[in-house]
């Protein structure tokens, strides 16, 4: 069962399931999660191919420690129950059902999980899913969707079908997004799961992706779903840790440390109580720290 919490998902680059050369060389990139697309990047007449392909890939190819997610296709299609098989079979860190409007879909999305996973001996439990968010229905839905299962480790605002089931599209200043982020960042939070922000499809559009990501970082979400890897490193430079939250994330840690050291539970740092939102603030800032190469292991300060 891949870390929930302490996993960095910051990036998850969709790859084209029937895409060889993209899907043999997405683990070059570094994206925290690699996302191969078995729906809509893929035609209806490449939908077996992606399938074998990714299946293929999933077994053979060395993608380092990057989570590896597949995008099956909807539950209203003839394809999801065979993709959800072959998936499983080839070990699958993560599912992500599209376009879902309910908690039932997740749970019949849990069901079919678990017989593959009876069928060829994996552990069962070991699969975890995520749910993409994609209508009106499904925002209105998010909270029950996100805590729908214990496989659960987030839920995704898909913008693109959203924007079409609202009669909208997207505009720069995503006035269109907002109660969408927000009830989406709000049933995550809730659930105790990740939040996803939606793609940004325009590449040339450097400066209005930099400004969507730096929005839905100060909004809360753990990361973004990515079309492309040039997209990586913005998204990685926006979630870098200043060095004034650094070293507070270091004094907060080495507080604990000398807490615990004295059999205390109460932390306290320069007279101030810390108290655990802070804590858990702390130990997530460190982690980003370690994924940007600014400290060590041991959280020591790397000179660059
Ligand atoms: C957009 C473009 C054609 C541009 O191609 P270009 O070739 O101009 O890109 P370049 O930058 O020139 O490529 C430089 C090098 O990177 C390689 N490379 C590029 N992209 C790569 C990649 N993704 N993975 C691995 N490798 C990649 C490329 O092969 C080249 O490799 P090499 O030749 O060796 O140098 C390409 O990116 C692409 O196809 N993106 C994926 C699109 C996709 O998946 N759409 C479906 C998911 S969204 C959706 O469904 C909506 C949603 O559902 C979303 C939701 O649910 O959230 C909703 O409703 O909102
Ligand atoms: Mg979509």
């Amino acid at each position: 069962m891949a870390q929930q919490a302490e996993r960095l998902r910051r990036t998850m680059m969709f790859v084209p399931g029937n895409n060889p050369a993209m899907v043999k060389d997405a683990g070059i990139y570094g994206a925290d999660s690699i996302m191969f697309d078995l729906e809509d990047a893929v035609s209806m007449s490449e939908k077996d191919a992606a399938r074998y392909l990714v299946y293929e890939a999933l077994q053979t190819v060395d993608y380092g420690d990057a989570e590896l997610v597949v995008r099956i296709n909807g539950l209203d299609t003839p394809y999801y129950e065979t993709d959800i098989k072959i998936m499983v079979k080839a070990g699958v860190d993560v599912i992500r059902l599209p376009k879902v409007e309910s908690a039932d879909m997740m749970l019949q999305l849990e069901a079919l999980i678990a017989d593959a996973e009876k069928e060829f001996g994996h552990e069962v439990g070991s699969t975890n899913i995520m749910a993409a968010i994609e209508s009106a229905e499904g925002v209105l839905n998010a909270y029950e969707i996100a805590k729908s299962s214990k496989r659960m480790i987030g839920i995704a605002l898909s913008a693109e079908d959203y924007t079409t089931d609202m009669k909208t599209h997207r505009y720069a200043d995503g006035q269109e997004l907002l109660f969408a982020r927000n009830m989406i960042l709000h049933a995550a939070r809730a659930a105790g799961i990740a939040a996803f922000d939606t793609v940004f499809t325009n590449m040339d559009d450097e400066e209005g992706f930099y400004r969507e990501t730096k929005l839905i970082h100060q909004l809360g979400f753990d990361g973004k779903s990515l079309v492309n890897p040039r997209q990586i490193e913005m998204v990685n430079k926006v979630y870098q840790p200043t060095k004034q939250e650094i070293e507070n994330a270091q004094n907060v840690v080495a507080a604990i440390a000398q807490a615990h050291a004295k059999g205390s539970g109460v932390i306290s740092m320069n007279g101030q109580m810390v108290d655990r939102p802070v804590v858990l603030r702390a130990e997530r800032v460190m982690r980003l720290a370690k994924a940007a190469h600014l400290v060590d292991e041991e959280g020591n300060n790397i000179e660059e």
